[in-house]
């Protein structure tokens, strides 16, 4: 699999390269070192996989906003799709997955939002709201599009620890097919919409509204559980 998303000429190919630094602090960040060798500290793991539960709830909640900021119905058919997947299957599957590191669903649901998480969905949902689809899908795209870019690098990387790697799996997730497609896709509906809602004109809007989620997706990497 690969990603013609990084293709110049593309939205989501600009962005990335004008904003090259931050992307790079983001898919190239320690946590990933530790999961591509397999270093990362257990304890570490859980404290994102918690926090990646709860993101899935909003992130949910982004892509009803995505419908209703849509109103073509192809693709509000499409996102329709993408979300019944992500409540019906991938959710589940997060839950099984966290399971195997020993959280169960009450451990999930218990625990608080880090300031990170906060930060990170509620901004993605005020772009959303206060601007229109284009803005909501360029502001959705880093972490969309970032993860597929995370998995296939690190499936490729010789580097990356095969045997006894406790992260392989998680890995072969955002570097598989389905994930990889699903990113591929999200980027040529944000290349239809660069057309449709006029990226040009407002591309230093946007491309400050990307920056900003890429800044909180790699704080995203290391959440501080919120406690009193
Ligand atoms: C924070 C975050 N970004 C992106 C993805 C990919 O779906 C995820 N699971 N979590």
């Amino acid at each position: 699999m690969t990603l013609p998303v990084l293709e110049p000429g593309r939205l989501f190919a600009r962005l990335r390269r004008d904003c090259a630094l931050e992307w790079d602090a983001y898919v190239r960040h320690p946590f990933l070192t530790g999961l591509a060798d397999g270093t990362l500290p257990a304890e570490a793991f859980r404290t994102y996989l918690v926090q990646d539960y709860l993101y899935l709830l909003q992130y949910a909640r982004c892509y009803a906003l995505a419908i209703y900021k849509d109103g073509q119905a192809a693709s509000m058919r499409s996102t329709a799709r993408l979300l019944a997947g992500l409540l019906d299957t991938e959710l589940g599957l997060h839950i099984e997955y966290c399971a195997q590191w020993g959280l169960s669903e009450d451990d999930l649901a218990r625990e608080p939002e880090s300031l990170e998480l906060l930060a990170y969905t509620r901004t993605i949902l005020d772009y959303g709201q206060s601007g229109d689809i284009l803005d909501l899908m360029v502001s959705l795209s880093a972490c969309l599009i970032g993860y597929a870019e995370i998995g296939l690098r690190l499936l490729a990387d010789p580097a990356t620890r095969r045997e006894g790697n406790p992260y392989l799996h998680w890995i072969e997730v955002y570097g598989g097919e389905h994930y990889v497609a699903l990113a591929n896709q999200g980027a040529r509906r944000l290349d239809e919409l660069a057309i449709s809602h006029g990226a040009d004109a407002r591309y230093a809007m946007l491309k400050r509204c990307f920056r900003t989620t890429v800044l909180l997706e790699t704080a995203f990497w290391t959440p501080r559980p919120l406690r009193t």
